[in-house]
């Protein structure tokens, strides 16, 4: 399984009541030492894979969190590092606490280096879509990709990731979290 960096049970609590094969999925965040944090944390409590976040540099414009006043759970995994107490009059706190205050807009290939001095797991990237960003991916050292659209909720658009396999097809590991129990390898 991948949890969430959202998750409302941190990673420690998850690991020991979890005998399962676990990824922790992070994104960079502007604080680096924040993204250090989780997943050096990860790494200590035995999860075998950093499933890093690549498709929201800025997350998309949730309408139907920003209508029904999205409350973000509580983040227990920022606890003692980063206050997450964000108010705002303009509906969802989740937007106002990832992309204006925690996200790094600016991350690109060169941040993989970053991660992989910070953690000797192997790192899949969550949210590729195209053939050429696989290769890239591939050229830069990561160790597996994530197809996803990011259930269509960050750009308008995007390609159903269903539609995008064949064109990713030899390089695939597998579809998407939200569908571990349903994961697909379609690697040979
Ligand atoms: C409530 C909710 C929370 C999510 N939180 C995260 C998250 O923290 N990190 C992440 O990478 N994706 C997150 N996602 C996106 C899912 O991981 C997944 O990409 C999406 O449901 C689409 O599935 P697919 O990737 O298999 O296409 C979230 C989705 C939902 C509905």
């Amino acid at each position: 399984m991948i949890l969430s960096y959202r998750s409302t049970c941190t990673i420690e609590e998850v690991a020991s009541s979890c005998n399962a094969v676990r990824f922790f999925q992070c994104y960079v965040y502007k604080r680096r030492d924040i993204s250090a944090n989780l997943v050096q944390r990860a790494e200590r409590c035995g999860y075998k894979a950093i499933v890093l976040t690549v498709d929201s540099p800025r997350l998309g414009r949730r309408e139907k969190d920003i209508k029904n006043k999205m409350v973000n759970p509580q983040l227990k995994n920022f606890e003692g590092l980063v206050s997450t107490q964000v108010s705002t009059d303009d509906g969802s706190n989740i937007e106002a606490f990832d992309a204006n205050t925690a996200f790094d807009a600016s991350l690109s290939w060169k941040d993989i280096g970053w991660l992989r001095s910070i953690t000797n797991l192997p790192v899949l990237l969550k949210g590729v879509l195209t053939h050429e960003d696989a290769i890239k991916a591939v050229e830069v050292g990561v160790d597996g990709i994530v197809v996803s659209n990011h259930g269509a909720r960050q750009l308008d658009y995007v390609p159903p990731s269903i539609s995008v396999l064949e064109e990713v097809k030899p390089l695939i590991l597998a579809v998407g979290p939200a569908c571990s129990s349903q994961l697909l390898d379609f690697s040979t």
